[in-house]
């Protein structure tokens, strides 16, 4: 039995995690913490692999804590930047060397299957269409815009552009009061908040006379489920010492 514990488990995805934990036969829930818990309670006596899905505000300090504390973590919550992952590697490293700990970090923008091939759909796309642009559309209870799968699909495409030499895109906008959106890797993403959405990302792709509409609906949070619970199997495993960061590590695609 895999032991998982849960921070962030009273929040809209950590008690989801709670009840998958729970329900699957090849994993058992150890500890249920959330805001006010002392992470310090969670220790390889005890725990496996932490889950961890909170806030962008407190998950880097959140990670840091656990890795201190050597166990291996899946995290889910966004808000990622280049610097605070470096800071993660760090810690990693720092463990190995100092304790000869090999402990694993596992991070995914988005643990649904369709908003993964969704973005590595968009990156094959990308080279082909002289305009890109992403829009994300989620609850209005979500706390950061634009999403962090938006971020992760714009450098995706930035990326597939950039390698294939291509131009910037044509914009002859001269007028912004803010509708043109987020420029991330030179690509435009736009975020929507609306009651009775959950999760939704489109990616728009356009040629003269064409375009290809790449469209990802999580219509509710069992849809990422499947994905955290193939993400704690393979951290469970060992095989992935070190931070790793999207699904798409543990897919054939
Ligand atoms: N990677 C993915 O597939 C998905 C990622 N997310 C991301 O997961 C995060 C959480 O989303 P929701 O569950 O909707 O938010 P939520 O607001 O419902 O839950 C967050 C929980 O974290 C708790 N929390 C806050 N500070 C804490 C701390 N210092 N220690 C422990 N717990 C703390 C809160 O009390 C709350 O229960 C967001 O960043 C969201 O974007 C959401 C859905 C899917
Ligand atoms: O807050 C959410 O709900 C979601 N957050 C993640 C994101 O920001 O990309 C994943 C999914 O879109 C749901």
């Amino acid at each position: 039995m895999i032991r998982v514990s849960v921070v962030g488990a009273k929040g809209r995805m950590g008690s989801h995690v709670v009840k998958a934990v729970e329900d699957a036969e090849d994993t058992q829930l150890a500890l249920a913490l959330d805001a006010g818990d002392d992470l310090t309670q969670i220790t390889p006596e005890n725990t496996d692999v932490v889950v961890e899905f909170t806030v962008p505000a407190v998950s880097l300090n959140n990670v840091l804590t656990l890795i201190k504390q050597g166990v291996n973590v899946v995290v889910g919550t966004t808000g990622w930047t280049d610097e605070k992952l470096d800071q993660v590697r760090k810690a990693l490293i720092e463990v190995r060397e100092t304790h000869g700990r090999e402990q694993s970090v596992f991070i995914a923008p988005n643990f649904a299957i369709s908003a993964v091939l969704a973005d590595v759909f968009a990156r094959i796309a990308a080279p082909y269409f002289e305009s890109a642009e992403v829009i994300e559309l989620h609850h209005p209870d979500k706390v950061d815009a634009p999403s962090g799968t938006a971020i992760h699909t714009a450098h995706a495409i930035g990326e597939a552009r950039a390698a294939a030499g291509m131009e910037a895109m044509p914009d002859n906008t001269q007028t912004d009061g803010g509708s043109r959106g987020q420029v991330i890797d030179g690509v435009h993403v736009h975020a929507v908040r609306l009651r009775g959405l959950n999760a939704h990302e489109e990616v728009l792709l356009g040629n003269a006379g064409e375009q290809l509409v790449i469209r990802a609906d999580s219509f509710d949070r069992v849809s990422f489920m499947p994905g955290v619970l193939l993400a704690v199997r393979k951290i469970a495993s060992h095989a992935y010492p070190g931070l790793t960061v999207g699904l798409d590590n543990f897919l054939a695609l």
